[in-house]
């Protein structure tokens, strides 16, 4: 199946790997009795900065009471109705992940799981847009500039300065204490997230997975993406039309002795319903003057 990933109307690039049927254990792998593993990735729940539409990147935004009831409607939910079972799970540092994956956990009554929370996996750092409204940075910007900060590859936002409201309480936030000062950021584009985020998936998660144990990731939009590109091979061009919602979960499954993919990447939802929430996330949306 293939399917367009526009952010804008006009140009329409296609990304032909992600299904949108419920998840089924590839089947021409199990003709071939390969061995696989499945990896499910989520997206966490609506954050208060989702629901006011803010840059938000490393500020620590709490999930809002929408994003919660989401955990368990639209991430647990499928989680269950896939029959998906995990052994272990990973988080980023930053508190929306952390509680959207503690939430999905209670759900499914696997709160004795093993959980690591590693600052690795938190959302691309957004500079000096963290804590703005993203429509009004396109009225002062343009449209353009804003979807090119916000998807394009390559594209650094602005650098934060110690002027932004926000530089403090990320720069001091506990949960970062242990970040080496030269990796802490000050801004970045999905091609510098990328240089800490696919070591740390390669060389922490991913060795699991092809080692049997059932992975589950609860992370940021960006950092699904990174996932996507890396796993699915997405060109640089491509990347910047791929949009992951929040709370759906997307499944992936691995030959266990060579580490490739098989079959397609899976979001678990409707096929509706996943279209409407990525052109929502795909939307620069609405100012809240
Ligand atoms: O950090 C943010 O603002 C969001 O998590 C992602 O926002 P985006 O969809 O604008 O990249």
């Amino acid at each position: 199946m293939s399917k367009s990933f526009g952010i804008k109307s006009g140009i329409l690039h296609t990304y032909k790997t992600i299904g949108f049927k419920s998840v089924c254990p590839a089947a021409k792998a199990k003709q071939l009795n390969m061995k696989t593993n499945q990896l499910v990735i989520i997206r966490h729940g609506e954050s208060e900065w989702n629901k006011l539409n803010l840059f938000c990147g490393w500020h620590d935004a709490d999930l809002s009471e929408q994003g919660a009831k989401d955990a368990i409607n639209t991430s647990a939910v499928a989680l269950r109705e896939s029959n998906l079972k995990f052994d272990t799970a990973y988080s980023s540092a930053l508190i929306r992940a952390r509680q959207s994956l503690s939430i999905i956990l209670k759900e499914l009554n696997l709160c004795d799981l093993e959980v690591v929370s590693d600052w690795h996996l938190n959302e691309r750092h957004y500079g000096n847009l963290t804590g703005y409204n993203k429509r009004d940075m396109a009225d002062k910007y343009g449209e353009e500039q804003v979807q090119s900060w916000r998807r394009k590859y390559d594209v650094l936002p602005p650098p934060i300065t110690a002027d932004n409201p926000y530089y403090h309480s990320i720069r001091n936030n506990p949960s970062f204490k242990d970040i080496p000062p030269t990796e802490f950021p000050d801004t970045e584009s999905l091609k510098v997230l990328m240089q800490r985020v696919i070591p740390y998936f390669e060389n922490v998660i991913f060795k699991q997975v092809l080692g049997g144990r059932r992975v589950l990731i609860i992370a940021h939009g960006t950092v699904a993406r990174a996932l996507i590109k890396h796993i699915d091979k997405v060109s640089d061009e491509n990347i910047s039309t791929v949009n992951v919602p929040n709370s759906i979960p997307c499944v992936f499954e691995f030959n266990m002795e060579t580490g490739e993919k098989v079959g397609k990447t899976t979001f678990l939802a409707d096929e509706n319903f996943l279209n409407e929430q990525i052109q929502k996330t795909a939307s620069i949306g609405e100012s809240n003057k």
